[in-house]
């Protein structure tokens, strides 16, 4: 790596942020600490990342020629992905010339659907997952879903946050959870997995950094998600040590498999002792968040370190911690919020308002993070910190 430079300037490091949400912002924050140039991309404008980054561009990142544009115009030291929903094809071609993608390009190109990582860990590396079919069409599905039996989960191969996912019971469910996928996913219509229903304890998120010294691990951070979207996490998640060394195993394998350097949110369902492996991001994790007020080094500066090739001797984690989304539902632009000193009243406890200009529908617009004795104390004052914010569209 280059020696650190000053932004704005022939020397600056350049980094190139590809999606701009709540969790690039984080990591433009910690960037910026080290004086690195920080430009935002997402296909929105006003996009959390881009109101602390540098400067910005709004384009359609799925578009290949418009993605190489902004690359080749920017020449970023490191291309640094924060979304799936990206035209990896063009990252994989752009890393032969010598572009820099955060892990890797095919990290990116195999995490950005379904198939591709999923036959990477259960075929490959062989690690345990749910029994899954991938379809691209109705009869695929009714065809899959005789194998694989009820209850089942389908989701769109290219989406996140439960984006077009349905936990399928009975019959009755089974179009409507078609025609949910078809429309929900991040790139419209296409092809979908469906999977067998896991019957877990608990799941986890391992997040899993690859470094210049070697490989670390948080703490597992446990989480409870409804309709396949966070809405709280807490760490550390209590585990037996066996799943713990199982989980750890597998990480080191997925984390091995993609190669370069940065944080992976590895995913994880626990059954007694039986580990079984969900998917990977191969950048900082939605539940992670809770490491904001949980670790001295969150997973934004873990993340930030990694990349920048710098060393990360110790991870220190402060003790019982828990985060809890605050979703807004309804329509509306640059909404205000109330009940922020309310929900600040109480000790150990932390905001953070995304700064997103816009809702429709349903959208993850603030987190809360709160430090006590317990989970089930630090849970419990996370919630109700969210509990006090009022968003008025
Ligand atoms: N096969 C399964 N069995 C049981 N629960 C599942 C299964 N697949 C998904 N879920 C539940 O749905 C959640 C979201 O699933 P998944 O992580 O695959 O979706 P996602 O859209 O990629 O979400 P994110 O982008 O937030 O990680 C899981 O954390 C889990 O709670
Ligand atoms: N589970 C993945 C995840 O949480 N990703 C985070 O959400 C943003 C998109 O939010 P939006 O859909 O509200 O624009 C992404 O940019 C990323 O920060
Ligand atoms: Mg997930």
């Amino acid at each position: 790596m280059k020696p650190f430079g000053t932004p704005h300037s022939d020397h600056a490091v350049r980094v190139l942020l590809l999606g701009s949400g709540e969790l690039g912002k984080e990591l433009a924050i910690e960037l910026q600490r080290y004086a690195v140039e920080v430009i935002a991309v997402d296909r929105y404008a006003d996009a959390p990342a881009m109101q602390v980054a540098h400067r910005s561009h709004v384009i359609d990142m799925l578009d290949g020629a418009a993605l190489r544009r902004t690359i080749e115009a920017e020449h970023p030291d490191l291309v640094v992905p924060e979304i799936e929903a990206i035209h990896t094809p063009t990252l994989v071609e752009m890393e032969r010339e010598g572009l820099h993608v955060i892990p890797t390009a095919r990290a990116a190109w195999l995490t950005m659907d379904r198939e591709g990582i999923r036959r990477l860990a259960a075929q490959e590396l062989e690690l345990p997952t749910s029994p899954y079919r991938f379809c691209d069409n109705e009869a695929d599905y009714r065809r899959a879903v005789a194998d694989i039996g009820y209850p089942f989960v389908i989701k769109p191969v290219m989406s996140s946050s439960g984006k077009g996912q349905s936990i399928v019971r009975g019959e009755s469910e089974l179009q409507h959870a078609w025609d949910y996928a078809q429309s929900g996913g991040r790139a419209g219509q296409g092809r979908v997995i469906v999977e067998g229903f896991v019957d877990f304890d608990y799941e986890i998120t391992l997040l899993t950094v690859r470094h210049k010294d070697g490989t670390s691990f948080c703490a597992p951070i446990g989480h409870r998600q409804e309709d396949g979207d966070y809405r709280e996490s807490w760490q550390p998640q209590p585990m037996s040590d066996k799943a713990m060394a199982e989980a750890q195993r597998q990480a080191a394998a997925v984390s091995n498999a993609l190669g370069g350097w940065g944080v992976f949110g590895m995913e994880f369902f626990v059954k007694g002792d039986s580990v079984i492996f969900s998917e990977v991001s191969p950048r900082p994790h939605d539940t992670g968040l809770v490491t904001l007020i949980s670790q001295d080094l969150s997973e934004f500066a873990l993340h930030a370190r990694a990349i920048l090739g710098l060393p990360i001797p110790v991870i220190r984690q402060f003790g019982p911690s828990a985060s809890c989304a605050v979703l807004v539902e309804g329509e509306g632009r640059a909404p205000r919020y109330h009940g922020v000193a309310a929900a600040l009243a109480e000790p150990d406890t932390q905001l953070r308002l995304f700064g997103k200009p816009e809702v429709k529908g349903r959208r993850r617009m603030a987190v809360t993070l709160a430090r006590d004795a317990s989970i089930e104390a630090a849970r419990a004052k996370a919630v109700r910190a969210a509990a006090q914010l009022q968003v008025e569209l």
